[in-house]
């Protein structure tokens, strides 16, 4: 078992600075037990790949996990669609579902004038009716006998009496011209205007009797047409009752997916996607399917409680199987269709607000437009305009489908109906019923899992299509660009063309709109080695970490990871490589443990005793095993960026990238961080990035100084001996004793002012420079008369400055519109 002793800790700091890695061994023996390890390596088991199904039941997992601590998010989901379908059901009792038409007013009124409601309270002055030829009414027998009646001799006196006398005459008059046949009627149309009707149906008897008697008919009695009138129903008035309960399961429909989208959004906008798909997470096909999955569970509980409620209050449903099947799809497109829309957002509730709102918007015009069409558009063609309607619309929204699904249980706009018969169980499937919602949610939801998958492997996608070997260079090409004091720099790239190391960068160029902003750099990374990337803002070098991740494509030149190509082969390559990105990615409700627990199964690592014992030793190598079960979010910043190394970690990848590991963090924790990395670095290839020449020269063994291009690489010691290797530094109180310390220096071969002070210079000491330290000594002493001076041996930081001045480097200023940071899609 691995051990870390608490003597492991400050005094490293200097040793590291004059050594080249050596000194972690005696820190690190006790660390592992395996006979076949490097000397004081953490024992740990390596990663193996995974297929993207069973990590998507690790994400299912952490899901799980996450659950445990914050329920409410799934709870509100289920409430809402259950409450929203299930409590307005009151408005739904009693409705009948046939497809017979439905009168809303039963009562039917006689039209026959006799038996008409509007004669018999209406006898007095002026009911009587005007009749022309005289006494054609009584031609309708007994029935009509007791009519009041005024004749009138011809079709012109009945126009005249009629304009004369309208203001008396309560019913009206019949005359018709027996030669020409002309006929006419008039009739009191105030209402509630059943006398036009009434009358119509007096006229119409008389005109009957008169065709059957001219064809010969002659009947013993009149025959006698007994119309009656019954009000249409208004065609809202029926529907409405089911339009209340649509409206607010529409809506409840409409919203609760928009709950799906707050983890996914909350886990991309903290970076934890990003960290889990260079951490283990091969493949984003893994990530969504584990998310959907779990939030499908939710989708099956809601549609089958919502079901049985529907199945054991009411008997206005039909079809409750397609409707499960329906609600079922609809949860898990509208879950995709959120975690789509998270691409987009910046925040979880931003997330929230653009699908409930997007989806209460498409909701209203599915309805409106229903009612519309009803309302407005002429009736023989409203059937079309809906189904146009439908099909239009379901193909912009989720919810459109659902919307469907819920007329066609109820039968709303006659949707179960063949004409005024109802539709058989077989024809429920049909496609202007249940069939078109299955059949667009079954299309919907594999496109919007491909958009989610192109989103987030954009450029593995890309990649397979890129010609890479368009892009190849030869990678014994020379830099030919090399200026004469940049050996180190062309010697380390032939070196890296042909080495084993366990990290390769060759020839990687990128440029971002016509700004070429990573130039032709090679470096190797050999284990046991930490490599600090050094470069002021805006040198490339997060460029290149990313380059390295493979998340972004070189547009030439190539990585590899113990030998594998990440251009052509990233998901292998990515197995040997673990990421600490510079902001902390971590899921606020999972312990320190979890963490672990989820990477590691990511990873490959077999559940049980190996996945315990690789957590136990990082845990103890990060000395986080106290926190063990404290949730991530409450640890110190300190404990934070120690639990991302511990992800790094496991899986034992043989690369690691560190992006600033304690930028920010106190001089203490810095301190103990850099302890906890020097004692896990042991058989690893490091890459760290940092702005503290203090930090790398406390853990790096090799340095690399880059602006686009590599400007300088090698061991600290080299560099300083190469760039800057003694400074003088004197102290001069007064103007004339700073003249005098530069005339004494510029006797002094190959010494020169150095950048901060006026009072400090360079003085190169080395082998083939013509000056010892003795002869430096020998000079001050004897020449200089000075109270006081030092002579230290040059600094990182020194060596950085010189190499930034000597190739004219200009650091850039952070403008607003760069982009930053970790994630990259
Ligand atoms: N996706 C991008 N599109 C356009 N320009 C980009 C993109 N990513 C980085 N850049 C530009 O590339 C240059 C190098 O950026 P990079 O982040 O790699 O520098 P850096 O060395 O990591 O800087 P710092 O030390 O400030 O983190 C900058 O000018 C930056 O604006």
């Amino acid at each position: 078992m691995a051990r870390q002793t608490s003597t492991a800790s400050v005094d490293g700091t200097e040793k590291s600075i004059s050594s080249s890695g050596g000194v972690y061994q005696p820190i690190l023996a006790e660390l592992t037990d395996d006979p076949f390890a490097p000397p004081g390596a953490l024992q740990l088991t390596d990663g193996r790949p995974r297929s993207p199904l069973s990590q998507a039941l690790t994400i299912f997992y952490k899901r799980a996990l996450v659950a445990r601590r914050s329920w409410l998010t799934p709870l509100l989901a289920v409430l809402i669609a259950v409450c929203g379908s299930c409590i307005p059901l009151v408005f739904l009792s009693g409705q009948d579902t046939t497809c017979a038409t439905q009168f809303e007013n039963e009562i039917v009124i006689p039209l026959y004038f006799p038996d008409s409601p509007i004669y018999l309270p209406a006898l007095g002055p002026g009911t009587q009716i005007l009749e022309s030829p005289p006494n054609i009414i009584a031609t309708l027998g007994t029935t009509s006998s007791f009519l009041q009646t005024e004749n009138i001799p011809d079709n012109a006196t009945f126009v005249s009496t009629i304009n004369q006398d309208y203001l008396n005459l309560t019913f009206g008059g019949i005359s018709i011209d027996l030669q020409t046949g002309d006929s006419l009627f008039a009739w009191e149309a105030s209402p509630p205007g059943l006398t036009g009707p009434t009358m119509m149906n007096l006229v119409t008897n008389i005109l009957y009797n008169r065709a059957l008697n001219q064809s010969g008919n002659v009947a013993s009695t009149p025959n006698l047409i007994y119309a009656n009138y019954a009000a249409f129903p208004h065609l809202a008035a029926g529907t409405l009752v089911d339009l209340k309960w649509v409206a607010f399961f529409g809506a409840a429909m409409a919203v609760f997916p928009a709950f799906f989208s707050l983890y996914v959004s909350r886990e991309r906008r903290s970076a934890v996607q990003a960290m889990q798909l260079s951490n283990g997470l091969s493949d984003p096909v893994g990530l969504w399917i584990g998310h959907l999955l779990w939030d499908s569970i939710f989708s099956v509980i809601l549609a089958t409680i919502i079901v049985i409620v529907f199945a054991a209050t009411t008997n206005q449903f039909t079809g409750l199987g397609f409707f499960w099947v329906v609600l079922v799809l609809y949860g898990i497109v509208g879950a995709l269709f959120a975690y789509c829309v998270s691409l987009f957002m910046s925040s979880p509730l931003s997330s929230f607000a653009a699908v409930a709102g997007y989806q209460i918007v498409m909701y209203t015009l599915y309805l409106g437009g229903y009612l519309l069409t009803l309302t407005y558009a002429m009736t023989s063609q409203s059937g079309t305009i809906i189904t146009i309607i439908h099909f239009t619309l379901s193909m912009l929204s989720p919810v459109a489908s659902v919307m469907r699904a819920a007329f066609v249980s109820v039968n709303l706009f006659s949707l179960l109906c063949d004409g005024t018969t109802p539709v058989t169980t077989t024809l429920l499937a049909d496609i202007m019923r249940y069939g078109s919602p299955i059949l667009y949610l079954s299309v919907y939801g594999p496109v919007l899992f491909g958009i989610l998958i192109w989103a987030d492997s954009g450029s593995i996608l890309t990649r397979r299509f890129l010609d890479t070997n368009g892009h190849q260079v030869r990678m014994d090409e020379p830099q030919a660009n090399f200026e004469a004091n940049r050996q180190d720099v062309a010697a380390e790239a032939r070196a890296v063309a042909s080495s084993n190391d366990a990290l390769r960068l060759l020839h990687l160029t990128k440029t971002f709109e016509g700004n070429k902003v990573v130039d032709d750099v090679s470096y190797g990374v050999s284990r046991d080695t930490i490599f600090a990337m050094l470069g002021p803002n805006g040198a490339g070098k997060t460029t290149t970490f990313n380059m390295i991740r493979g998340d972004i494509i070189p547009d030439r030149g190539d990585v590899f990871i113990k030998g594998t190509s990440v251009l052509t082969s990233p998901r292998i390559a990515r197995l040997s490589l673990g990421v600490c990105p510079q902001f902390t990615a971590i899921d606020s409700q999972l312990t320190v443990r979890e963490h672990l627990l989820i990477y590691g199964r990511l990873k490959g690592l077999n559940r049980g005793n190996e996945l315990k014992t690789n957590i136990e030793a990082l845990m103890i190598a990060t000395s986080l095993h106290m926190y063990a079960d404290r949730l991530a979010s409450q640890l110190s910043g300190g404990n934070q960026r120690k639990l991302s190394l511990a992800i790094a970690l496991i899986g034992n990848p043989s690369v690691v990238l560190i992006d600033e590991f304690s930028t920010g963090i106190d001089a203490k924790m810095k301190r103990d961080m850099w302890s906890t990395l020097r004692n896990v670095a042991v058989g690893k290839a490091i890459v760290i990035t940092t702005h503290s020449m203090e930090e790398a020269s406390a853990l790096a063994n090799k340095v690399g100084i880059i602006s686009k291009q590599l400007l300088a690489v090698g061991s600290i010691d080299d560099l300083i001996s190469r760039y800057a290797t003694y400074q003088v530094h004197f102290s001069c109180p007064t103007r004339e004793d700073v003249t005098r310390a530069q005339v004494l220096m510029s006797r002094i071969p190959g010494s020169r002012l150095a950048d901060d002070v006026a009072t400090r210079f360079e003085v190169p000491v080395h082998e083939g420079s013509g000056l010892t330290l003795a002869q430096l000594f020998h000079i001050l002493s004897s020449q200089g008369d000075f109270q006081e001076y030092s002579v230290e041996k040059a600094t990182l930081e020194s060596v950085f400055l010189k190499v930034i001045r000597e190739n004219n480097v200009m650091e850039e200023d952070n403008s607003p519109g760069r982009r930053r940071g970790f994630r990259l899609w």
